[in-house]
């Protein structure tokens, strides 16, 4: 956030209602003044009203839905409360974002004596959750509403007779993403929620230097460009960016883990990248995000999955909210109707040139693959899930999978040759734009790292389970022909779904140290 642009004359301790001294002293130096949204939605909040937000990422509305809350809670607690009556709930769509909310919290839940926040969101075990709230109470509940529904309905203990505030983040986000059933379950327990005449506060950033928006979806300071180049090129312009923002921070999303673990490997291989230091989140986030949170410079490349997209993100308001956050250019747009769809949402985007004087990227990862089965690998599982997930992107509409480019895409990644896959194969992808190595023997590549020696064993083991494989491939088609064409359909949609199922297990192995990344490239690559 642009501070100094973003914010208003008017101090916290100057609103009215007024705010404790307790939580001016905890804002501390760095929040004297607030911005517009906290001017107009915390004397709403404090005065008790019901109130529907709409401002720009970055703009302070986390600042200003916790310093409320707190204010109220800390209103209601002229009096001890008992270590299990509920007095605030914050509900946010993911896991990062209530863990960041969180952490927000702390400061000013602090001034409150006796007062409880617990963060609750999935991943970790329920059974600890309920022990912390077991033993240590929970006044504010902070988290993800598949987790606050679980424990809402397995602990009686919880009393939410007293809730004073419910904070619904990104509420179009929690409404949107398939959360209704937890969403109705966790608001029918809060007996005093609801929204009642709700005030609607509307803040937008003035994008001065443009005329074509008046106003932005996103923060003003933010400058957002789209590069529309070929499939084959995209590795290309992308390295490109890297070099000529070397001395800066760079995030790079791509839309599949596979896709983290091949580009931050392939990466790293690249002569001209190697004094940029390479950060690829997919392991233990955390550390990794902390690592660049600190760094001068560098390049993250992570994905939706692991943390927070080279690639289109599956929902477009992702990418109005971690380019807000994170970003100061966001590299977009395969499809042009993609940059309209953003322009009809009021994200402004210019377009940039492409590079004409980048290096060709592609034979040198084609090099680095003859000389490494890891990287050959790696590559031909990103590809595979790169496409496996545009089929299943939710603005399918825009991203159409059986208009993929697959040959230059496959250029593009660096592939020996094309993999063939069903998508290729049944739906005749147009896969011209790809030139084979020609003269290579595949089983002639060895792997670089010891690592890649379980590779091997597993791929002995591998060909055993393939004709398998393909024996049960024959009876099942066999079976689907006696189908008729809807009864087919639902089946390719279920199995899609316990793929897409058992490819996330199998992920979280490497992510627990179960499996090597390489033992999960060779499994992945049997289910393909
Ligand atoms: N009044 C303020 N003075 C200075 N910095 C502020 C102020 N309010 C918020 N900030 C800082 O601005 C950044 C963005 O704030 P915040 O996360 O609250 O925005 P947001 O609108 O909730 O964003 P998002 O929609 O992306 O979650 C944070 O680093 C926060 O510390």
């Amino acid at each position: 956030m642009d501070t100094k642009r973003a914010l208003t004359g008017t101090r916290f301790a100057d609103l009215k209602p007024p705010i404790s001294d307790d939580i001016i002293k905890a804002l501390g130096s760095g929040f004297e003044f607030c911005t517009p949204v906290q001017v107009a939605t915390i004397p709403l909040l404090c005065s008790y009203k019901d109130v529907a937000v709409d401002a720009a990422t970055g703009s302070g509305k986390t600042l200003a839905f916790v310093v409320s809350l707190v204010e109220i809670m800390r209103r209601s607690t002229s009096y001890t409360p008992k270590p299990h009556q509920v007095m605030g709930v914050i509900i946010s769509p993911t896991r990062e974002l209530s863990a960041q909310i969180f952490k927000v919290t702390q400061p000013f839940v602090s001034t409150l004596p006796n007062v409880n926040a617990v963060l609750l969101v999935g991943g970790r075990k329920v059974k600890a959750d309920m022990k912390t709230i077991e033993e240590g109470g929970g006044n504010l509940l902070i988290g993800t509403p598949g987790r606050l529904s679980d424990i809402m309905q397995r602990m009686d203990i919880l009393d939410f007779r007293h809730v004073e505030i419910l904070i619904l983040d990104e509420a179009d986000r929690l409404l949107d993403m398939g959360f209704q059933k937890q969403m109705n379950y966790n608001i029918s327990r809060l007996p005093k929620a609801g929204l009642r005449n709700p005030v609607r506060v509307e803040v937008r950033a003035s994008e001065s230097s443009s005329h074509q928006f008046t106003h932005s979806k996103t923060p003003s300071g933010l400058h957002l460009e789209y590069l529309v180049c070929e499939a084959d090129n995209k590795s290309s312009q992308t390295m490109d960016l890297q070099i000529e923002n070397k001395n800066k921070k760079l995030i790079v999303y791509f839309i599949t883990c596979a896709s983290v673990i091949y580009w931050g490997f392939v990466l790293s291989k690249i002569p001209i990248l190697k004094s940029i230091s390479l950060i690829p989140i997919h392991n233990t986030w955390e550390d990794e995000a902390a690592l660049f949170t600190e760094a001068t410079s560098g390049v993250l490349v992570c994905t939706d999955v692991a943390a927070l997209q080279y690639d289109p993100p599956q929902d477009p308001k992702v990418f109005i909210h971690r380019v807000g956050r994170t970003a100061r250019f966001g590299r977009q747009g395969r499809s042009l109707y993609y940059v309209e769809f953003m322009r009809l949402r009021k994200v402004p985007l210019q377009k940039r040139k492409c590079s004409e004087n980048s290096s060709d990227v592609i034979p040198i990862i084609r090099s680095a693959a003859m000389e490494d089965q890891a990287v050959w690998e790696k590559g031909k599982k990103a590809f595979v899930s790169f496409i496996r997930a545009y089929k299943k992107h939710e603005c399918s509409h825009i991203f159409i999978w059986r208009e993929l480019e697959v040959g230059k895409l496959a250029m593009g990644y660096g592939l020996l040759h094309l993999p063939s896959i069903s998508e290729v194969k049944q739906h005749r992808l147009y896969s011209d734009g790809f030139t084979p190595v020609g003269a290579i023997k595949f089983q002639d590549i060895k792997f670089k790292n010891k690592d890649s020696k379980t590779c091997k064993k597993g791929e002995r083991n591998g060909k055993n389970k393939r004709k398998e494989g393909k024996a049960r491939k024959g009876r099942k088609m066999l079976m689907l022909l006696k189908l008729t064409g809807k009864q087919r359909q639902t089946i390719q949609t279920a199995e899609d779904e316990e793929e897409m199922a058992l490819e996330y297990r199998l992920l979280r192995k490497p992510k627990k140290r179960l499996i090597t990344e390489d033992e999960y490239l060779k499994i992945t690559d049997l289910i393909l």
